[in-house]
């Protein structure tokens, strides 16, 4: 029997993947590189209660607002379930809908940009661009139209009305354009906002009254809202819960008090630490090891921020890629390393650039790789990917380094958050890290 969908929830993603499908262009045919699958979403387990302000935070490319367009049906799910639960009842698979029930569900769920001059039809008074939802639709017309669009601009504090309903949105300052665009979003009275970065390419001066005005506008008409956003010092005051986005993947989630008391994963440690920016629309986390957020088409295994993570354990995924970049940042770093005569004794390293946990190095003399490695390792004992080594041997005439078997950590209760990291939950297979399981605030903080 199919169980009764929880009356607080309006949204539930079990699973949910969005995957692209690349094309590879002439030249990449030719090198053989084949189609690649960018994993935008990855398996994402969230739920959407009514009447919250959740987050959605990360750095760019982890999927935050793919995960938004998916809530729209604007994004094609690939694997797993997005369900709506409108307050008049009932359930829907968004990635199912079509037709009608597609077109209710965007009269439903809204969203509101990060650029008001780009979601606004330039050539619309401002009048006819608020009112348009209501006209595509076949909602209202005539004086009706004219009612509802000056009730809406009233709402989002365009006032006095007359002076905004003639004007185009090039007249309007960033701030007016965004209250229209929400005055637009909220016309069709919609459950669900997303709103995806609205208030990033505003001034600092006018941020927080549009913030302000939509936190209003939420109690006041009873709307949800899915708040994506690279900007943690907006999402600490604007968010009832914070879901922390890596490649993909929510990496943790909980209340945003919670999250900003005691950061669980190694990765929300670093974005916290990030805080505040001088340049507060650039989101780098600081004291990683390694910077580049790596490639959505083919991520790392094991868990997928173990190249970046300070406090990596054997078990975190290590692979071929990562011994090529200690390699090439061996190199970099070591100014004693004989650069030249090292990488000419390895090899070419390009065959190192698939996801395996094998390294063949390309190296013809065997013994002479291995004395390299030995050197590198002794430059940085500390580093965690020689806990991942299961053997280093010579077959076939070369020297091959494998690595243990990855644990891709699953979402885990822990204290009032959940988070995907071997260094919490209670799975025995895994092995006790620095820091009890499970203990708040560790590791690292
Ligand atoms: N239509 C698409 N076709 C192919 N790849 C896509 C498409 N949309 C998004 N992607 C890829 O999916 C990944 C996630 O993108 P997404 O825009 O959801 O991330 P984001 O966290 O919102 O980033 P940003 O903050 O830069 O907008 C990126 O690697 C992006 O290049």
């Amino acid at each position: 029997m199919p169980t009764k969908p929880d009356p607080g929830l309006v949204a539930e993603a079990r699973d949910l993947s969005v995957h692209f499908q690349l094309q590879g262009g002439a030249l990449s045919r030719l090198l053989g590189i084949g189609a690649r699958r960018v994993k935008a979403v990855d398996g994402v387990d969230v739920q959407l209660r009514r009447g919250e302000v959740l987050g959605v935070v990360g750095e760019s490319g982890s999927g935050k607002t793919t995960l938004g367009r998916a809530l729209l049906g604007l994004a094609p799910a690939t694997g797993g379930t997005l369900t709506y639960h409108p307050t008049s009842g009932g359930t829907q698979e968004i990635t199912r809908l079509k037709g009608a029930e597609l077109r209710r569900l965007r009269t439903d769920v809204q969203m509101v940009f990060q650029d008001p001059s780009a979601a606004l039809n330039p050539s619309m008074t401002i009048e006819e661009g608020v009112g348009h939802p209501l006209v595509i639709h076949g909602i209202a017309s005539g004086e009706d139209l004219h009612r509802r669009v000056v009730a809406a601009l009233e709402r989002v504090g365009l006032a006095p009305v007359e002076r905004f309903l003639s004007k185009y949105p090039s007249d309007l300052s960033g701030g007016q354009k965004q209250r229209a665009v929400i005055a637009r979003a909220i016309i069709l009275e919609p459950e669900v906002l997303v709103a995806d970065e609205p208030v990033s390419m505003l001034d600092m001066s006018v941020r927080a009254k549009i913030l302000q005005l939509m936190l209003d506008l939420k109690n006041d008409l009873g709307l949800t809202y899915l708040y994506i956003t690279h900007d943690l010092a907006s999402a600490k005051y604007f968010c009832d819960r914070v879901a922390i986005m890596y490649l993909g993947r929510i990496v943790e989630i909980g209340p945003t008090k919670e999250i900003f008391a005691h950061p669980r994963h190694p990765y929300t440690q670093a974005l916290l630490k990030a805080i505040p920016e001088p340049d507060p629309d650039r989101m780098v986390p600081r004291d990683l090891p390694r910077g580049e957020i790596p490639d959505a088409a083919e991520p790392p295994l094991g868990c997928s921020f173990h190249p970046r993570c300070p406090v990596a354990t054997p078990v975190c995924g290590w692979e071929q890629r990562d011994l090529k970049a200690l390699l090439e940042e061996h190199w970099v770093r070591d100014e004693t390393a004989d650069y030249e005569a090292e990488r000419a004794t390895v090899g070419d390293l390009n065959g190192l650039d698939r996801p395996r946990t094998t390294a063949r190095l390309a190296g013809k003399d065997p013994a002479a790789v291995r004395a390299v490695l030995d050197r590198v390792r002794a430059a940085d004992p500390e580093e965690p990917l020689w806990g991942g080594v299961r053997a280093v041997e010579e077959r076939h005439g070369h020297l091959e380094v494998d690595f243990v078997d990855g644990v891709d950590p699953p979402l885990r209760a822990s204290h009032g958050v959940e988070v995907a990291c071997v260094h919490y939950g209670a799975d025995p297979e895994w092995p006790a890290e620095p820091g009890e399981p499970g203990e708040p605030g560790e590791p690292g903080s």
